[in-house]
């Protein structure tokens, strides 16, 4: 189990991350996401004694890592796949590894066997891929057969069989009743692996809850509509949040009222409408919403004719 409480890392004027507090379970795949910039990499190294903290503490089974007499069989982490030695086999870096912390080899050739490292163990890090360089990461961070394993954007680099094989990885840890803390800054990727999400954003915890909660919670209803006189329905609907995005002439977007509510408007308008279709709330769209202030680095679309969504306006 990692427990953070009232964690802060500050540079400067500047609060990378700001006195956040939560609990990552054992059991099972805790995400934790957010967007570029967010603090996901700080809070990682705090957890792993890398940074120290400006205030706040964080703690792994109970103590701070470095307090741990074994701490690779404690935890294991991948927080930078490049920080190993170029000129060194993948073999050569676990095995001195192993040897500095009193693992068997035989542990070495089971993290090789299990990260699918194999073919390339005698080869030169300095050589290997990204993908092949984000493997050995793992492989070194479970080494010590660890209870705990946190891993920093793991799926970087990886090929579509290398995204697979690392979700099915984390699932199984965590099926053993291991804790397991991912950062992505993929919603679609952590929809697929975790059961549990912990949201960061410019440094504060925004979400902390299971995945289907945070669905539920933040995604709001989006119908699609085909009418004969959109604007009229959409006068009609006007206010309490409803928003609206013109597609077609005849084609709109709702959000905010439910499918219902619209074809009662309709009927009392004497509006024709010809198609209404509830859109799921995907994570993807949860997420945007749960981060849309909180993001470093905003990207921004061009404007564009009628494409931007745009408060309902009343008559
Ligand atoms: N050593 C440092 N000195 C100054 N600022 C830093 C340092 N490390 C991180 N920061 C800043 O702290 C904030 C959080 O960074 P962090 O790397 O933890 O975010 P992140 O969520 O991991 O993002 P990314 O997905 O881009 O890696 C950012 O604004 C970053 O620029």
């Amino acid at each position: 189990m990692i427990e953070a409480q009232a964690l802060s890392k500050r540079y400067g004027a500047k609060a990378a991350v700001d006195a956040v507090s939560f609990t990552v379970q054992p059991g099972k795949v805790t995400g934790f996401l957010g967007p570029n910039g967010a603090g996901k990499s700080t809070t990682m190294r705090m957890i792993m004694g890398l940074d120290n903290p400006t205030s706040g503490h964080v703690t792994v089974n109970g103590r701070p890592y470095a307090q741990h007499r074994a701490p690779l069989r404690e935890v294991g982490a991948l927080l930078d796949a490049k920080a190993v030695h170029p000129k060194r086999s993948a073999y050569n870096h676990l095995r001195a590894m192993a040897a500095t912390h009193g693992i068997p080899n035989g542990r070495v050739r089971d993290v090789i066997e299990l990260t699918g490292l194999g073919p390339v163990a005698r080869k030169r890090v300095g050589g290997f891929s990204l993908g092949m360089g984000q493997r050995l990461g793992i492989a070194a961070a479970l080494l010590g057969d660890p209870h705990t394993v946190i891993l920093d954007e793991p799926v970087n680099g990886l090929d579509p069989e290398g995204v697979q094989w690392v979700r099915h990885l984390a699932k199984g840890l965590a099926a053993e009743g291991r804790t397991v803390f991912l950062s992505s800054h993929l919603m679609s990727e952590m929809a697929l692996t975790a059961d549990h999400l912990i949201v960061i954003g410019r440094g504060r915890i925004i979400a902390d809850a299971p995945i289907q909660s945070i669905i539920d919670g933040q995604g709001r209803a989006r119908v699609r509509v085909r009418a004969d006189r959109p604007h009229d329905l959409l006068g009609s609907l006007a206010g309490n949040g409803v928003t609206s995005q013109i597609l077609e002439p005849e084609l709109i977007e709702i959000t905010g009222v439910e499918p219902r509510r619209i074809a009662e408007v309709a009927l009392r308008e004497r509006v024709l409408v010809y198609e209404l279709t509830p859109l799921q709330v995907s994570l993807e769209d949860a997420y945007m919403e749960l981060t849309q202030t909180e993001v470093e680095y905003q990207s921004h679309s061009l404007p564009s004719g009628n494409q931007g969504a745009a408060p309902v306006e009343g008559r």
